[in-house]
């Protein structure tokens, strides 16, 4: 009762959005721990009350799968956990030392949340029928929860990288954030990592050809104050499902294969990455299922014997939580396909810090209704069907 009350507390605050330029800023200056102690000790409730608020609205037929009550569970124990720390008196060593073990204990908790929600999903559609409200909805939680996760992870990754024990890997890094990320290093790395997979898949692999435009600056590399295990993210995504249609694309018989072509251009505002393959694209009608995560959850046929490596991009989570990735920090990720020829996938990023603001799910009473609506009703026509199509020949 009394966490239940705390929940209804927390969740009347609106989460606060950091941009880059402030994880930056307030990482560079020293003994910032009990400050961050202070502002995590609330913002971390307020963000996870604000999504359980939601987790309370999703459909009950997803709500009442076994997976989901597991990840609620998760929730409910991390408050839990979190509301220790309500009154702790931030100026003490030994409660800022203890609250950082409990962030990694928290983080640790997390760790399988995407698959957990995804098996919820899968036993959702084995037991039940949904409608298209119901498929909306659950399309319009997901995104918002996983975006929710994304903020609250990178909040207790800065405080444990900044002030926990573990040494650091990187010193010109500040927690998670690369003040000098080099953007053509990190395609580079990616397109590595997604080369090896589809050569031990397909024994075979399109080679790359990385461009660079920096209108800014003709003289220097292409750089970006951003998180590079992001980039990372929709990058090594991205690769493998354009390597995916140009292997099948070309068949096994092919001797060689349409390389991946990256631009890579910095303006004022944004830096923009296109990859563009010649891996025959898909139907425009098609490419909004590719973001749907009732579409991409297939369950994964246990094969026996057959030691399957999984193909390069089952089309799993991959591709809506990269685009999650990318509009964290205000930036995108979209796909324009010309069918029988190729996909340019575009991921856009902001150049300046100061712009790339925490993009935050908001529980309100909007959004509450927003689960409450229905599919409003259609102001465009629909095709005619069935016997009473009438003919235009003037037939009875
Ligand atoms: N992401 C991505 C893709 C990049 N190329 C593609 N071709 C067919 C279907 C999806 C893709």
């Amino acid at each position: 009762a009394h966490v239940q009350a705390q929940m209804e507390h927390y969740s009347k605050f609106s989460p606060s959005p950091l941009s880059i330029k402030q994880f930056l800023d307030f990482g560079m200056e020293d003994g910032n721990c009990p400050r961050s102690f202070s502002f995590l000790k609330h913002e971390l409730p307020v963000r996870i009350c604000n999504i359980m608020k939601e987790i309370n609205l999703l459909p009950e037929k997803l709500l009442q799968m076994p997976s989901a009550r597991t990840v609620k569970g998760w929730y409910q124990q991390t408050l839990e956990d979190l509301l220790e720390y309500e009154d702790a008196d931030e100026e003490s060593v030994e409660m800022n030392s203890r609250f950082t073990e409990q962030l990694i204990t928290i983080r640790n908790r997390h760790s399988n949340v995407v698959e957990t929600m995804a098996q919820a999903v899968l036993e959702m559609r084995e037991s039940y029928d949904y409608d298209q409200n119901e498929e909306n909805n659950i399309q319009y939680f997901l995104n918002r929860f996983y975006i929710s996760r994304i903020s609250i992870r990178m909040l207790i990754n800065q405080h444990t990288l900044l002030f926990g024990s573990a040494p650091k890997t990187h010193p010109r890094h500040i927690g998670s954030i690369d003040p000098n990320t080099d953007v053509v290093a990190v395609v580079a790395d990616a397109y590595d990592s997604a080369r090896f997979l589809c050569d031990q898949y397909y024994l075979a692999s399109p080679d790359v050809e990385i461009t660079t435009i920096n209108a800014k600056d003709e003289t220097s590399n292409i750089h970006i104050v951003y998180v590079p295990s992001h980039l990372y993210h929709i990058l090594f995504e991205l690769f493998k499902n354009s390597m995916r249609a140009v292997m099948e694309h070309k068949g096994p018989s092919a001797t060689e294969y349409p390389k991946i072509k990256v631009l890579i251009t910095k303006g004022n505002h944004d830096l923009t990455i296109r990859m563009s393959d010649e891996g025959g694209g898909i139907p425009r009608s098609q490419i909004d299922q590719l973001f749907n995560y009732m579409y991409t959850t297939a369950p994964t046929p246990p094969k026996p014997g057959v030691s399957t490596i999984p193909p390069l991009a089952g089309y799993g989570y991959g591709l809506p939580i990269s685009r999650l990735y990318a509009k964290y920090f205000h930036g995108d990720l979209t796909l324009t396909s010309m069918e029988g020829y190729g996909t340019d996938a575009m991921v856009y990023l902001k150049v300046l810090s100061s712009e790339a603001n925490e993009l935050l799910p908001i529980y309100n009473h909007a959004v509450n209704r927003h689960y409450r609506a229905n599919l409003p009703a259609s102001d465009w026509s629909s095709p005619m069907g069935g016997f009473r199509s009438f003919s235009m020949s003037g037939g009875s």
